[in-house]
């Protein structure tokens, strides 16, 4: 039996994993269910699978779940803040965390876990994003195993020969990871319209269904921007390593392409239960749910290169990964804050990038050597995305 702490357990993936949870009652069991504040989702993912404790991130909200519990008739104990987080990620009782936080947040609860040994499904890519070799140094320290969750990384990590070992792509015979991307909701919209593109347009998404953040950088292609960064931490890749392609179907998930002319690829429906059974399940597999594909009835499959006129944050991340830790820490930051203002309604979509490059551009490279001064370096750039976004929205 596996025992599961879910991290952001009310979200996209944390309620695709308690589906996967649910179908196979003999193989998990859920200890810990996480989230920051809605209260009512905890509940309800609760009275599905009786954990044993239930957290909220938010301390304010502590009192409320309570009362939840109590009215639901659950015997769960509730805790509260960000060390209560790392507790449950780290806690003796769990063996496997799904690490479904979204943005910073997730960085302490998911390294709780990777220090206490944990075997991690991530999800979570801006915790690998915002401290790189810290995280992959602890995951190696620890003797965590970490698993990749988000699907194209999913599928590279399938497509890689099964003795492959980090860092070796090139011994391994391998010549590029093809990472692919859907384009979004705007990859035929006029750039001329840009201007007016709203959070509801961005948010809908042609294939998946995700959170709100994810949405929106998906719509910027930041999320691929974002993922090609993921994929050097977890592969041990170079920018050089990692060819980015259109694939506006998502249906192939990523591919491998190797020196005799062989692409291996993974192809699903789109739908992350498929990458999170694998994981959890691993090196097993498990059913999730999922449809078979039916290859009579799929369309065209079609790819193209992304245009750096429609993409710009894309080209950015790439750019930053080449330029390093404190590039790639300083633009996730700003992007946090310019997508969080572009979803209230303060910016208009281009602002976002325009954030983004200022941001960067404010801050003066440095090395980033400890936890401590990557929680300092992730404050600083939102201080100056803010400035930088009061300038826009003034
Ligand atoms: N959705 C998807 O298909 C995919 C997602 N990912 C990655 O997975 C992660 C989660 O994405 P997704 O599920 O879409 O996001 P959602 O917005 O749907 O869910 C986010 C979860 O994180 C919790 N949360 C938010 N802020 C905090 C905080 N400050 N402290 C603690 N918990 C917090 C939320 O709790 P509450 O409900 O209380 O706000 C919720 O449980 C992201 O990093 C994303 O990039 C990767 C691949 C695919
Ligand atoms: C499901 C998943 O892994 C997302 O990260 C997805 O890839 C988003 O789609 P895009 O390819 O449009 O970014
Ligand atoms: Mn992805």
């Amino acid at each position: 039996m596996q025992r599961l702490c879910i991290l952001g357990a009310t979200g996209s993936i944390g309620q695709s994993t308690l589906d996967v949870v649910a179908r196979h009652p003999d193989q998990f069991e859920v200890v810990a269910l996480t989230a920051n504040s809605h209260i009512e989702g905890l509940i309800s993912a609760a009275q599905g699978c009786q954990p044993r404790f239930l957290v909220v991130a938010d301390p304010d909200c502590e009192a409320a779940l309570r009362a939840g519990v109590k009215a639901a008739g659950l015997q769960c104990e509730v805790l509260s803040g960000q060390q209560a987080l790392c507790e449950v990620a780290g806690h003796d009782d769990v063996d496997t965390v799904m690490a479904a936080i979204v943005g910073a947040a997730g960085l302490m609860p998911t390294l709780a876990a990777v220090e206490s040994g944990k075997k991690v499904c991530l999800a979570n890519k801006e915790a690998l994003v915002m401290s790189g070799q810290l995280f992959m140094d602890a995951v190696q320290r620890h003797g965590a195993t970490l698993l990749p969750v988000d699907s194209e990384h999913n599928a590279i990590f399938q497509s890689l020969p099964a003795d492959f070992q980090y860092g070796q792509l090139h011994s391994s015979g391998i010549k590029h990871l093809l990472l692919t991307g859907s384009g979004g909701p705007f990859r035929e919209t006029p750039l001329s319209s840009f201007e007016q593109l709203t959070p509801q347009q961005a948010c809908a998404h042609p294939n998946w269904e995700m959170g709100q953040k994810i949405s929106v950088d998906s719509a910027t292609m930041m999320n691929k921007g974002l993922e090609f960064i993921e994929a050097c931490w977890l592969f041990g890749a170079s920018p050089q390593d990692i060819h980015v392609v259109l694939h506006p179907q998502s249906v192939i998930h990523s591919m491998v392409q190797y020196v005799d002319g062989s692409v291996i690829a993974q192809l699903g429906q789109p739908d992350m239960r498929t990458p999170i059974a694998h994981c959890l399940a691993y090196p097993q597999r498990v059913a999730a749910g999922v449809e078979p594909l039916d290859f009579t009835q799929l369309s065209d499959f079609t790819f193209a290169s992304p245009e750096p006129a429609r993409y710009p944050n894309l080209f950015l991340a790439i750019e930053a990964c080449k330029q390093g830790q404190w590039a790639t820490t300083a633009l996730n930051a700003a992007n946090e804050v310019a997508v969080a203002a572009f979803l209230a309604g303060r910016i208009s979509f281009p602002a976002i990038h325009r954030i983004n490059a200022n941001t960067l551009e404010h801050m003066i490279p440095c090395v980033l050597d400890s936890l401590p001064a990557v929680v300092d370096w992730d404050q600083q750039a939102r201080r100056v995305a803010s400035d930088v976004l009061n300038g826009i929205s003034a």
